[in-house]
């Protein structure tokens, strides 16, 4: 009999409350939420929008804190991180990627890794190729944002996220700009660079026919975390 030690937890929030705005207008953005990933795990946080998944993404990747209770990655608790810690935290700890890729214009695809590469502290022999190799665009590293198909920006922000060796990915709306086939093959590739490199990725999305790549599904509603839901 084999026994298989279980994924160490990447990401841990406990009892996460948020509020935003002030009098009249203020809502409870997230209500005492409970949230455990494990590294290599691909999970989707779907809901109606104003549910609140962009807070929770926000307080995941040590951009906003919670009200109260508590948010810990790889084991780090962030309360009580200064700011610059936080910072230096995030950049090591937590990979981005947003709607559009985020990418600068005016940077190659290689630049655009060699960049965080170097805010990071990388080593200074970083090479992106095998990278953008990983996620099939080692042929586009020359080409700049506006040069390539929005699915391939996608892959390059992917890429980026991951220079820093990452092992928390969060990932906004990654396919909201790409037609069917693609988004398939940007939330693949998603599923394929958690399951290789261990990485816990949170993918907040509308589209319902990429959940089936995920390994888990929970829905957010006012606020709240529910219970899986099924996507068979
Ligand atoms: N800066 C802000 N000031 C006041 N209220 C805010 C602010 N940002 C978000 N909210 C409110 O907090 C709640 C949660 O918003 P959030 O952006 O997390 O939802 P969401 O599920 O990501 O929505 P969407 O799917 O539309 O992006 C909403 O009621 C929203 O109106």
């Amino acid at each position: 009999m084999t026994l298989q030690t279980p994924a160490p937890t990447a990401l841990s929030i406990r009892n996460a409350m948020l509020e935003m705005g002030d009098g009249d207008s203020k809502v409870i953005a997230l209500d005492n939420v409970n949230l455990e990933v494990a590294a290599g795990e691909f999970l989707a946080i779907v809901g109606p929008s104003g549910s609140g998944k962009s807070s929770l993404l926000a307080v995941a990747g040590a951009l906003s804190a919670p009200d109260s209770g508590s948010v810990s990655v790889n084991g780090q608790e962030l309360a009580g991180l200064s700011q610059g810690k936080l910072a230096a935290f995030r950049l090591a700890n937590i990979g981005f990627v947003f709607q559009s890729g985020n990418l600068i214009p005016a940077l190659s695809a290689a630049d655009q890794l060699r960049l965080v590469n170097k805010l990071s502290g990388g080593p200074r022999s970083f090479d992106p190729l095998p990278l953008l190799e990983s996620v099939g665009m080692a042929h586009r590293a020359s080409n700049r944002p506006g040069q390539l198909s929005g699915g391939e920006r996608q892959r390059v922000g992917i890429a980026r996220a991951l220079v820093s060796g990452a092992k928390l990915l969060l990932v906004d709306e990654p396919t909201a700009s790409l037609d069917r086939a693609r988004s398939h093959e940007v939330v693949e590739l998603l599923a394929r660079e958690s399951r290789e490199h261990g990485v816990a990725t949170i993918m907040v999305t509308h589209d319902h026919e990429v959940l089936g790549a995920c390994d888990r599904v929970l829905e957010m509603v006012d606020g709240k975390l529910s219970a899986p839901v099924s996507v068979a």
